[in-house]
Order: C-alpha cells, then sequence, then structure tokens
C-alpha cells in the first residue's frame, strides 16, 4: 500500500510511469511549501509526462501508478480541475478575445462571484505583477515579458495548491529570464506554494535552489 511520506506540502511517492513497457519516470520526493523541485532531462525523457500525471491530465496511453498529495490530500483521487494545479507552460497562452484583465479575472475561483470584486482582485494582482494599469489592454499588443507575468498573475489569483512549470523561462530573454525566475520562486515562496519546474536550462535550476532530479534518455536507465 502507497503512503504520503510528509504532510504539508507536495508528496510524490512510488511514482512510477511507463510507456510502452519502457519506465520514463520513477519517482518518490518531498517539496516543502515554498521550494522547488526541479526535473530535468533530454528531449522525450518524460518532463512534462510527470507533470501531466501530477496535474491530472496525462493521456492514457501510458501505465502510471503512485501517490501524489500536497498538504496531506490525495491529489489523483480529485478531477484535474480540482487538483487546482496552477499551470506555466512555455507559452503564456492568454486568451486573445479577452483584455488583459479578463484573462486574469477568468482564472478567480467561482466562489468570489461579485463581479466587482473580481475586477479588483485583477487589477490588484496585475499591479502586483508591475502590470497597473494594463487592465483594458489586448494581449496582443504586450512584450513577451509582459505576457509572461499576466500568465502568472492568471495562475496566482486561481488560489493553487502547487505550481507546475514546464519550461516557461524558455522564450524569454536572459534578462527577462533572471527576472521572472526571482518573480516566480519569489511568490511561491511566500505564498507557501511547492513547485516543480520543468527544465533544460541549468542556470533555471541554480536559481530554483533546491533538488534536482534528472530523467535518463527514453527508456534508460530503468529498463
Ligand atoms: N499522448 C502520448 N501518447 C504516446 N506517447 C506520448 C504521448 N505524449 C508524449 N509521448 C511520448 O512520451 C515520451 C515523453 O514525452 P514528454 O513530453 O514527457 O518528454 P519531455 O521530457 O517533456 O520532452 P521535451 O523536453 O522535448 O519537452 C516521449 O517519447 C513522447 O514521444
Amino acid at each position: 500500500m502507497l503512503q504520503r511520506q510528509s504532510s504539508t506540502g507536495l508528496s510524490l511517492f512510488g511514482v512510477l510511469i511507463r510507456l510502452r513497457g519502457m519506465t520514463l519516470i520513477d519517482l518518490s520526493a518531498d517539496v516543502a511549501p515554498g521550494s522547488v523541485l526541479t526535473v530535468m532531462g533530454p528531449s522525450g525523457s518524460g518532463k512534462s509526462t510527470l507533470l501531466s500525471y501530477i496535474g491530472g491530465f496525462l493521456d492514457p496511453a501510458f501505465d502510471a501508478r503512485g501517490a501524489v498529495s500536497v498538504d496531506g490530500l490525495d491529489l489523483l483521487s480529485l478531477q484535474a480541475e480540482a487538483r487546482r494545479a496552477g499551470i506555466l507552460f512555455q507559452d503564456p497562452l492568454l486568451f486573445p478575445h479577452m483584455s488583459v484583465g479578463a484573462n486574469v479575472a477568468f482564472a478567480i475561483p467561482a466562489d468570489v462571484a461579485d463581479r466587482r470584486q473580481r475586477r479588483q482582485m485583477a487589477a490588484e494582482i496585475l499591479a502586483e505583477m508591475d502590470l497597473a494599469g494594463f487592465a483594458e489592454r489586448d494581449p496582443a499588443t504586450l512584450s513577451g515579458g509582459q505576457k509572461a507575468r499576466v500568465a502568472l498573475a492568471r495562475v496566482l489569483v486561481s488560489r493553487p495548491r502547487l505550481l507546475l512549470l514546464d519550461e516557461p523561462f524558455s522564450k524569454l530573454d536572459m534578462e527577462l529570464r533572471a527576472l521572472m525566475r526571482l518573480l516566480v520562486f519569489e511568490r511561491a515562496r511566500t505564498a507557501g506554494l511547492p513547485v516543480i519546474l520543468v527544465t533544460h536550462d541549468e542556470a533555471d535550476a541554480e536559481a530554483a535552489g533546491g533538488p534536482v532530479h534528472r530523467l535518463g534518455s527514453r527508456g534508460a536507465p530503468h529498463d
């Protein structure tokens, strides 16, 4: 019987993911609130697959088992939306037909029903991202760094239990990359969110400051 290992933060226990008989992931790890587990490995080694398993959108082609909990809550027993994983990808994936403010407000949980309150929450988080006054803007008019900060604002207002970051800095130039890293890790620390960061960049891992889990090439080294 699989047991969770710790009661706070994110716990992965005996997570084993196989594809067509080959082991991609074999991992047990604890990620404390506010800290980062970095996952690195070559293309195709299973980094995004691990995030999909935790987030609840793993393709049924994979054979996966193992326990995943946050603060003792069994995530795998919940539907993807109910897991409340805040996910950032390489692309900010803003809705092009909505204003910046509407993009952010869209992610606010439904229990905040009052429209004015939702608008205000969106404006506040945008201001915290140094985007005060951007609420009415069309996302297409923003720079790459501004879009990345809107995406982060949208994740933060969604009240996530954890953050899953899939190469979120890789499209930014070096200077912006450094700024975004600081912003994301600082916000995760402040909010006490455990983070899994998938990256190819050693500098990301260094900035994250936590342990690094290195996957082998596809199928290795577990076969
Ligand atoms: N839906 C799917 N059905 C079958 N195989 C898949 C599916 N999605 C991914 N794969 C395969 O699973 C393996 C792991 O893919 P994954 O996307 O997790 O790799 P990755 O380490 O994130 O790679 P990259 O660094 O290129 O993003 C790859 O061999 C990929 O071809």
